[in-house]
């Protein structure tokens, strides 16, 4: 996109500057055609192709700054925006960064339900999520909180059980704990500030949406090409869950037709199966770029 005349029309993005989703939201960034000069280096970047620039902060930062104005956008886990409790608006849920609060404690202690953390000493980077989680339960524990190396924490007697994020589970496994409770499911969320923008801001956003949503989009939807008899086009239309019409063209055997279309990647071994079973051949697939709906 062209600058707008108002140059101070930009919009002031916060993603996080070191950590397990910088390279994801970079990418994604890219992926919408968003460029950047020497982002690795800088706290503040300019985009040279977008009223857009990048503050790259630590991830605990992001949603205070956004409810404060200071960012229009933020890119952080649902997990950090909870835990500040900070005032903003989820735009929208983006799949990386999936992973769980729970609570866990060593495999063959004492603690083996929930009702067991009663009164017991529990180790986190999560001290508000975790006493709201008590408190719903009725549960009376002492929250010791801590910055990293949570799931140490028992072995070094300095708690009885621990409050922290977990994906595949190793972490924990490593660390001789069970989980025992989830408190919170989390992703990456876009967030907005409740901050009142100018109209200008509103319709940059607007724009940015567009692109992220055109993006998610195509990521996941492919692009096939198949031959296919004519006769079995209706039964194939049947089977292709496809966004428009299929594109149906005619090949130089007259028994035959070319189709094209677009159809969502969750589906898309079934779909495969289905048309090879009407005579659909030579099916090609692609990945698309971007898609405007
Ligand atoms: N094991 C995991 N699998 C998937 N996502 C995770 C995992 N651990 C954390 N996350 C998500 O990634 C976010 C960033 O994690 P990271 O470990 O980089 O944070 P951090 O150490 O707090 O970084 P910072 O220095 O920015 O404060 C977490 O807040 C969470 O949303
Ligand atoms: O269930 P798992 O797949 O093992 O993942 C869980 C671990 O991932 C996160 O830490 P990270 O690796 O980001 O390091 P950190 O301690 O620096 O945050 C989290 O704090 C856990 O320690
Ligand atoms: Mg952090």
């Amino acid at each position: 996109m062209e600058r707008t005349a108002d140059s101070k029309t930009s919009l002031r993005i916060a993603i996080q500057k070191s950590g397990r989703l910088t390279d994801k939201t970079i990418d994604l960034l890219k992926g919408i055609g968003l460029r950047f000069d020497d982002y690795k280096r800088n706290l503040l970047v300019k985009c040279r192709n977008f009223d857009v620039e990048l503050l790259l902060i630590r991830d605990d930062d992001i949603p205070e700054y956004v409810q404060d104005g200071v960012c229009d956008l933020g890119f952080v886990g649902a997990n950090v925006t909870a835990e500040t409790g900070a005032n903003v608006s989820v735009l929208r849920d983006l799949d990386y960064g999936v992973c769980r609060l729970s609570l866990a404690a060593p495999k063959d202690g004492d603690i083996q339900t929930t009702e067991d953390f009663d009164g017991k000493t529990i180790a986190t980077s999560y001290p508000k999520l975790t006493r709201d989680f008590l408190d719903k339960q009725e549960l009376n524990a002492n929250i010791v909180t801590i910055s990293g190396a949570v799931e140490v924490a028992p072995r070094l007697e300095v708690a009885d059980a621990i409050v922290d994020l977990v994906s595949t589970g190793n972490t924990l496994k490593a660390n001789g704990l069970q989980e025992l409770n989830t408190i919170l499911e989390s992703e990456t969320q876009l967030i907005r500030t409740n901050k009142e923008l100018s109209p200008g801001k509103k319709e940059l956003i607007d724009k940015f949406l567009q692109r992220m949503d055109g993006h998610q989009q195509a990521e996941r939807s492919r692009y096939i090409m198949m031959n296919a008899p004519k006769k079995a086009v209706p039964k194939i239309k049947d089977i292709i869950p496809s966004l428009n019409s299929p594109t149906v063209m005619p090949l130089a055997d007259e028994d035959m037709v070319a189709i094209h279309t677009v159809i969502p990647i969750d589906q898309f071994w079934i779909v495969m199966e289905k048309l090879k079973a009407e005579g659909a051949t030579g099916i090609v697939i692609l990945p698309i770029e971007s898609m405007i709906l």
